[in-house]
């Protein structure tokens, strides 16, 4: 595991951007695709607005990336809580990405059960049928209390072994939405954190130096079998941190 601390906001969304930059590249030199999951909250906002302009955007051949969200709330797409609504405001719209390969979580839909099935086959025909799908990059934040994507503390969602993806109803607002699975998260290639703000410091510290404990501390489940992990954190977030990174 990858452990960096930033002095701001700028700085870390920089390097994640030369990061997803570089991964995106090899993805499509190597398989002529790129998946990348994005998270929600408001972390990622500063870094989606550096990837759609220069110097990134002309670094990434965008017809070649295929977008997904890593967990999405039950609001419509155009609601200022829905993960997919920044995303798109900020970066997706400035892009030359096709439509088609923006596969937007349908977490508004009556029917959960239903919509995680069909977001399932989403990836799964875009990834590939053969054994769990695997990202090329997912992209996560973590919550002040642990929360990763739509997983949170004490929640049946941290023990699922067999969907990809699985409505929840979460403690924080809005509750109910779709999120991908520990197995779906633990199958990516690349995973990377972005968490920033001294009210995680807790949490940067229990996930990154305590005792495993995933009930408590959920962002501790993702440990990709065969991928690598990068935690960015600015000095608030690692303030807590005993080790030097
Ligand atoms: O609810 C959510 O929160 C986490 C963390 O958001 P942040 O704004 O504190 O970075 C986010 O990663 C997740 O996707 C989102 O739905």
């Amino acid at each position: 595991m990858d452990v960096t601390v930033f002095s701001d906001v700028e700085q870390l969304s920089r390097s994640a951007a030369d990061y997803i930059t570089r991964v995106a590249r090899e993805a499509i030199a190597a398989r002529n695709r790129f998946s990348l999951a994005l998270s929600g909250g408001s972390t990622p906002k500063k870094l989606y607005g550096l990837l759609a302009t220069e110097p990134y955007r002309s670094q990434i051949d965008w017809s070649k990336v295929e977008i997904f969200w890593s967990d999405e709330r039950n609001v419509p797409p155009d609601d200022a809580e829905s993960n997919y609504r920044m995303a798109n405001e900020v970066m997706l719209s400035k892009l030359p990405i096709p439509d088609e390969h923006i596969h937007r979580m349908p977490a508004e839909q009556a029917d959960r059960d239903a919509a995680s099935l069909a977001h399932a086959h989403e990836i799964q025909r875009v990834l590939g049928t053969e054994g769990t799908p695997r990202f090329d990059l997912i992209q996560l934040g973590m919550g002040p209390e642990g929360h990763t994507a739509s997983l949170f503390p004490h929640q049946p969602s941290l023990h699922e072994q067999q969907r990809l993806i699985m409505p929840v109803s979460v403690p924080k607002p809005p509750p109910d939405r779709l999120t991908f699975t520990p197995p779906l998260l633990n199958a990516a290639a690349h995973v990377l954190f972005l968490v920033t703000g001294a009210e995680k410091d807790d949490a940067v510290k229990a996930v990154l130096e305590g005792p495993y404990q995933p009930d408590e501390y959920p962002a501790q489940i993702v440990r990709p079998t065969n991928g690598e992990v990068s935690w960015m954190l600015d000095t608030a977030a690692a303030e807590k941190l005993s080790k030097q990174k």
